[in-house]
């Protein structure tokens, strides 16, 4: 089920948290949403969901407005918010009992899916136990249980593994990126490998706008807008080396990397490549290339030239 999100703004008193932003997520995608501290990451969130109302703009799920009061929108979401208010008296098993009969899962189905749930999120050494009593991960597991229990088309995880052990954040990962590949998906995270591992897309948000949208590899391109290599040439003089490649049209700076003899960072001039002109280089020069990498901007990197200010 596609999610459409059109001019959306949520002000608070003087404060816009969200501002005027539109994107789309398609049925199959996993879109990783990310962004400083209090950039509107968790309040988009709580207006996809219907948790906050919208002020401006428009959300259509499935072709239809949230606002159209016939669109039913709720119940094909699953929403892990970023602090889970679970009821910590009730036992886990009771507490996926009454969040399955109030997202109107079946009687029939109602044993089975929550054994599917237990399972699929850990939980079956912990299901007699009060929520209360439960480790700070454990509760996570309840959380995404809960969200997961309807098996909705579209799941809004709001930090999904925050507190899980990496076994366990392993898993989740790898159960976010199956669901993904027939459901609608988009969380939030701070963990940048995180987004690598799990989503098909990026969405960067900083001070409620959205300054950057698209998969990591079309960001790592936008980003470099100059090829960098790391080039490492034998049998000849470092001196030497780096005149020659200075000396190269395609060429713009060289660097020799400290503690590495005979190793190069290259960067080209814009829009061009050195790759030919430096094999071709040593070729005339009898001189032997024995290492030629591109270097990626890392993401870290392009998340903090877009998002500090
Ligand atoms: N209920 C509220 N009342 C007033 N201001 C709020 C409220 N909720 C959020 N804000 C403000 O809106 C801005 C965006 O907050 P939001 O929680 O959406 O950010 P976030 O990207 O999820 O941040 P984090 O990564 O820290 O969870 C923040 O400046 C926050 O202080």
């Amino acid at each position: 089920m596609d999610i459409q999100i059109e001019k959306l703004t949520k002000t608070y008193g003087p404060q816009r948290a969200v501002n005027n932003i539109s994107f789309d997520v398609k049925t199959g995608e996993v879109l990783g949403f990310l962004g400083p501290n209090g950039a509107g990451k968790s309040t988009t969130m709580k207006m996809i969901t219907g948790y906050i109302g919208i002020e401006e703009g428009d959300i259509r799920i499935g072709g239809k407005s949230v606002t159209d009061p016939e669109s039913n929108f709720k119940q094909h979401i699953g929403y892990l918010p970023e602090n889970n208010p679970l009821y910590l008296d009730m036992p886990v098993i009771d507490y996926l009992a009454f969040c399955a009969s109030l997202q109107g899962v079946e009687k029939t189905k109602l044993n089975s899916r929550i054994r599917e749930m237990i399972g699929l999120c850990g939980l079956n050494r912990e299901k007699h136990k009060k929520i209360g009593e439960l480790s700070k991960g454990y509760r996570q597991r309840v959380a995404l249980a809960q969200a997961m229990i309807h098996n909705p088309e579209i799941l809004v995880l709001d930090e999904p593994t925050t507190g899980l052990d990496p076994n366990q954040i392993i898993e989740i990962r790898k159960l976010i990126r199956d669901l993904g590949k027939e459901k609608t998906v988009i969380l939030s995270t701070h963990i940048l490998p995180e987004v690598e591992a799990t989503c098909d897309r990026i969405l960067i948000i900083n001070r409620g706008e959205i300054v950057a949208n698209g998969t990591p590899e079309t960001l790592r391109k936008q980003a470099q807008d100059n090829e960098v290599l790391r080039v490492r040439i034998e049998d000849a003089e470092a001196g030497k080396i780096i005149k020659s490649l200075n000396a190269l049209d395609t060429v713009q700076d060289v660097d020799p990397i400290q503690r590495e003899e005979n190793v190069f960072e290259v960067q080209s001039v814009a829009q061009q490549s050195s790759k030919r002109n430096i094999f071709n280089l040593c070729v005339e020069k009898k001189w032997v290339l024995t290492e030629l990498t591109p270097l990626e901007t890392k993401l870290e990197d392009i998340f903090r030239n877009l998002t500090v200010n």
